[in-house]
């Protein structure tokens, strides 16, 4: 892969909340990238991928024209890259939870935003956060409602930490400890979620008020709670936390955890092996999970499919 490549994400805490007003953590996960590319022969993947970005195009126009303050493109070269087969050369799977779309919003705003705010520039927290609207809008067009964080992590490559909707800081997560026995990993629920029903369904649910108080006093207070312990270190606090949020969302995201979890993810709350929480928008891709001791989580997930991205 050539060009400047970008790299999926991992949103360890935060996902749903940050579209109201929870912290969010989200860190670089380089096992898979993409760049945009122009092939000879284009396969048909490539085919696939170029006849998204096609409409990709209109839809960036549209932006442009709503709000013409937020971002302009340069959409002459845009257009002639597309018409000349470019695609997103990828190898982030869709639909599982690691930002795919993110990348790909990330690599076109890289190649033709003008004015575009760069990686080297001192980024203050406004430039920060005009970025992630900027983003939440590119990415709207995948998936309705975003957050705008998964390009925005893509596009900058280091580990970002939401504080609130208006509060955002490039962050350190702590060195991993290669020799401890802890670790959060990937579960691979072995098929692929939507993200823009999911996102919808969650909408639905904002509408009602239980939802909604279950949200700012149960998902949201456990959410912050996690990221809090996370990036101070204080993992026997974050255990605890992470119980409660494991819990709170098999009782109230049942949507968002494919059927066949359901009992995987109890078994977790109830033997202290593992915790699971969502990965992204959930429906199905990896589901996230955290161990105090990951040999013991490995035997009780004893034919699963675990991908270790982090050492405690
Ligand atoms: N390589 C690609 N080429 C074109 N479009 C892509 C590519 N990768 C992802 N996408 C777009 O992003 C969508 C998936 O993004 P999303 O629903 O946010 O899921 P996730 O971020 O979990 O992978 C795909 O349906 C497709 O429209
Ligand atoms: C559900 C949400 O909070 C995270 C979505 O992540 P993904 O598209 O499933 O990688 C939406 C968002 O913040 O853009």
């Amino acid at each position: 892969m050539k060009g400047p490549l970008f790299y999926s994400k991992i949103l360890l805490f935060g996902e749903y909340g940050i579209i109201k007003d929870s912290k969010g953590l989200s860190i670089p996960y380089n096992f898979f990238k993409g760049a945009l590319k122009t092939d000879e022969n284009p396969s048909d993947t490539a085919r696939k991928s170029n006849a998204s970005l096609r409409e990709y195009v209109g839809y960036l126009e549209m932006v442009h024209k709503n709000s013409p303050d937020l971002v302009s493109f340069d959409f002459d070269a845009m257009k002639a890259d597309v018409a000349r087969g470019m695609y997103f050369d990828s190898s982030i799977p869709q639909g599982y939870g690691v930002g795919s779309s993110g990348a790909l919003v990330a690599a076109i705003y890289d190649k033709y935003a003008q004015d575009k705010i760069t990686v080297l520039e001192n980024l203050t927290r406004e430039k920060l956060l005009r970025l992630k609207d900027i983003f939440g809008k590119m990415e709207s067009f995948f998936h309705g409602k975003s957050s705008g964080l998964d390009p925005l992590n893509s596009y900058l490559s280091i580990p970002i930490l939401i504080n609130s909707k208006d509060n955002i800081e490039s962050t350190s997560i702590p060195t991993q400890n290669p020799q401890g026995k802890g670790a959060v990993f990937l579960l691979d629920s072995g098929s692929t979620g939507e993200t823009a029903p999911m996102v919808q369904i969650f909408m639905e649910k904002m509408k009602q008020e239980g939802f909604r108080n279950m949200l700012k006093d149960q998902f949201i207070k456990h959410t912050d709670a996690c990221v809090e312990d996370f990036v101070s270190g204080n993992v026997k606090s974050l255990f605890g936390n992470l119980k409660q949020l494991s819990h709170v969302v098999l009782d109230n995201f049942k949507p968002m955890i494919p059927a066949k979890f359901h009992d995987l993810w109890k078994k977790g709350i109830e033997t202290n092996d593992y915790y699971l929480k969502l990965c992204g928008s959930g429906g199905g891709g990896y589901i996230l999970g955290f161990a105090q001791d990951l040999e013991k989580a490995k035997k009780a997930l004893k034919g699963y499919n675990l991908e270790v991205v982090y050492n405690f």
